[in-house]
């Protein structure tokens, strides 16, 4: 493929990586390496070779596609919450916070959002602890499996994210588990989406152009297309459906942490097949009480390091308030109390 320099890329390269779980280290670090040229210069890529049953894939898919397919009050019993977790119904998010774009017209989905489980009881749901309470399941008189099928899916992408996290540490010249150390409690949000048929409009997104907030993104998505790469000449560059495959990309959170050697960016959605579409990012972030500080690794000598040490939680929360209108007035509550 051609690539030679930041952002210059005109498709979305394909890795396997399969030599990340055998023994053979040559062939990890290879791996790695490969990584971290595609982190650097695109901040996006495919992976194939992971471990996870392409049925178990299409299991989450086929749940996805029978909630949505519930009557609209059977959904809206499981409004997203203060907890974020629930269901996000068409034209709840406008990306307010994008830098790339000005946004005005709702996105063209609905989605529903599935966090790492926190059981009522839990020492940091009774303390209200933000983003730590149960998620909200249908009805399982309606949906049987559904429960059981997001969350073994959660496990298997929890498992592989993992990897990429060990992989990514060692691309930099970390050990292993350097990085993985951070996300003791992972945020987790694994969304289903789905895209109704659009028309053609004008600034008329399925999901507008935003950057993601968290650490990594590993998207499954139908045979549909649609989603659209940003690249540095400003063309949106098509990720097209590819077999088997997970579509990873950087979030805000790893390119801070990295000082900006990760590149997070752009991208969005524009359902233009006439199909509907429905896609599964699992987003895995670390942990609220991470302090995400510049690596060593990634800055050159005694030079200053671009931002200033943060807390996960505390990093997360101020983008998702932002970026919601269902939390819009409660944060303005939040910030007029305080
Ligand atoms: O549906 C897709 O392909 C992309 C979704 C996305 O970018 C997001 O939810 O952050
Ligand atoms: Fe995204």
């Amino acid at each position: 493929m051609s690539m030679s320099a930041r952002g210059e890329f005109s498709e979305i390269p394909v890795l396997d990586v399969s030599g990340l779980y055998g023994c053979d280290e040559e062939a990890v670090r290879a791996v790695a390496s490969t990584l971290r040229g595609y982190l650097e210069n695109i901040g996006f890529l495919y992976i194939v070779g992971h471990q996870i049953p392409q049925s178990d894939i299409e299991a989450v898919r086929e749940a996805s596609k029978q909630f949505f397919a519930l009557p609209e009050d059977e959904k809206l019993k499981l409004r997203i919450d203060k907890n974020f977790r629930g269901y996000l119904p068409f034209a709840g998010s406008t990306i307010v916070t994008s830098s790339v774009a000005t946004v005005s017209k709702p996105n063209q989905s609905e989605s529903i959002f599935f966090m790492h489980e926190v059981e009522a009881d839990d020492p940091r749901a009774l303390a209200e602890k933000p983003l730590q309470g149960p998620n909200q399941w249908p009805d399982a008189a309606l949906l049987p499996e559904f429960r059981e099928t997001i969350e073994r899916y959660v496990d298997q992408m929890s498992t592989l994210a993992r990897k990429m996290v060990a992989a990514i540490s060692i691309s930099l010249g970390l050990s292993p588990d350097e990085l993985n150390a951070h996300f003791e409690d992972p945020t987790t949000f694994l969304r289903l989406l789905h895209y109704p048929t659009q028309k053609a409009e004008e600034g008329l997104f399925g999901s507008a152009p935003h950057t993601d907030y968290g650490f990594i993104t590993l998207l499954a998505q139908d045979d549909v297309g649609g989603l659209e790469v940003k690249n540095k000449a400003g063309d949106w560059v098509p990720a097209p459906p590819i077999p088997n495959s997970f579509v990873m990309n950087v979030g805000d959170i790893l390119a801070r942490w990295s000082n900006d050697v990760f590149v997070s960016t752009p991208h969005r959605v524009i359902n233009r097949s006439g199909r509907e579409r429905y896609s599964q990012p699992f987003f895995f972030d670390p942990s609220m009480e991470a302090q995400i500080e510049a690596l060593p690794a990634c800055v050159v000598d005694d030079a200053k390091p671009k931002y200033e040490p943060v807390l996960y939680g505390d990093y997360l929360m101020e983008r998702i308030d932002k970026n919601y209108h269902y939390r819009k007035k409660k944060a303005a509550q939040e910030s007029a109390a305080g």
